[in-house]
């Protein structure tokens, strides 16, 4: 589904990515590990088109999508929970929600039951401010704003970040719904090694701007994964 074939990235005259190749395949959870500054968010920055890569290529179901506008990559399937997840602190819930309408086709612009399902809280919590709910509460708004664009891709950057264990366990279960139910395609850049063996297909480690390490999680060394994470 999508795949990220050697692509540098500079910052002005500073080279953030080395050569970064990636896979993420429709039905699995895929995982980018690995330290602060080596890289994570600018690799997910190219595949949103956030920041133009300097070199190499992405494609999206087969298509080239390596200078494509965010809008343009929203409305074919990549949806994007960035860190910190950027809720709208004035909006209320189901108006952050409604945001995720922009890239649909006015037919297609409501909010699933499904995400109710999957996050009750945000069903009870409508018509409070994203800026009254909780990190948690924010970053399942953050997930439900996501798949209210219905997409193929979903991409997250590092949602376990500052979040209680049980709301880290129930984010967890639901990207394993959207991978087993919807047969989604997960992205998922984090720091937390726990998370990310428990949910990944295939792990992959960053460091110093370039991939590392790269396999099934109960192949890859996990020792070699720490001496990665461990500055
Ligand atoms: N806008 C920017 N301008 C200049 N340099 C940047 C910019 N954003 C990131 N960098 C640099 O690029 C490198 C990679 O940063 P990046 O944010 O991609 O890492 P990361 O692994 O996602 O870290 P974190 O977990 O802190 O987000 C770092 O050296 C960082 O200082």
């Amino acid at each position: 589904m999508l795949r990220v074939e050697h692509i540098n990235l500079h910052y002005g005259k500073s080279q953030a990515l080395w050569g970064v190749s990636l896979a993420a395949a429709e039905g699995a959870i895929t995982c980018v590990l690995g330290r602060n500054g080596v890289g994570k968010t600018s690799t997910l920055r190219a595949i949103t088109g956030q920041h133009r890569p300097s070199g190499g290529r992405i494609t999206f179901d087969g298509h080239d999508i390596t200078t494509m506008a965010p809008a343009e990559r929203a409305r074919r399937g990549i949806a994007f929970v960035p860190q910190g997840r950027e809720i709208f602190p004035l909006l209320t819930v189901k108006e952050n929600l409604e945001t995720g309408f922009g890239v649909l086709p006015r037919n297609r612009r409501r909010i699933d039951d499904e995400i109710f399902a999957l996050f009750p809280v945000l069903g009870k919590m409508l018509n409070r401010r994203g800026g009254d709910l909780s990190g948690g509460q924010q970053q399942q708004l953050a997930i439900g704003r996501a798949m209210v664009t219905n997409p193929k891709l979903i991409v997250l950057d590092e949602p376990t970040e500052g979040i209680q264990p049980s709301i880290i366990k129930d984010i967890g279960n639901v990207l394993k719904y959207l991978r087993d139910q919807r047969g989604m395609a997960v992205l998922l850049v984090e720091q937390y090694l726990d998370f990310a063996r428990e949910l990944a297909d295939r792990i992959l480690v960053m460091d110093r701007g370039q991939i590392v390490l790269d396999g099934a999680p109960d192949k890859i060394d996990e020792a070699a994964i720490k001496a990665h994470l461990t500055v």
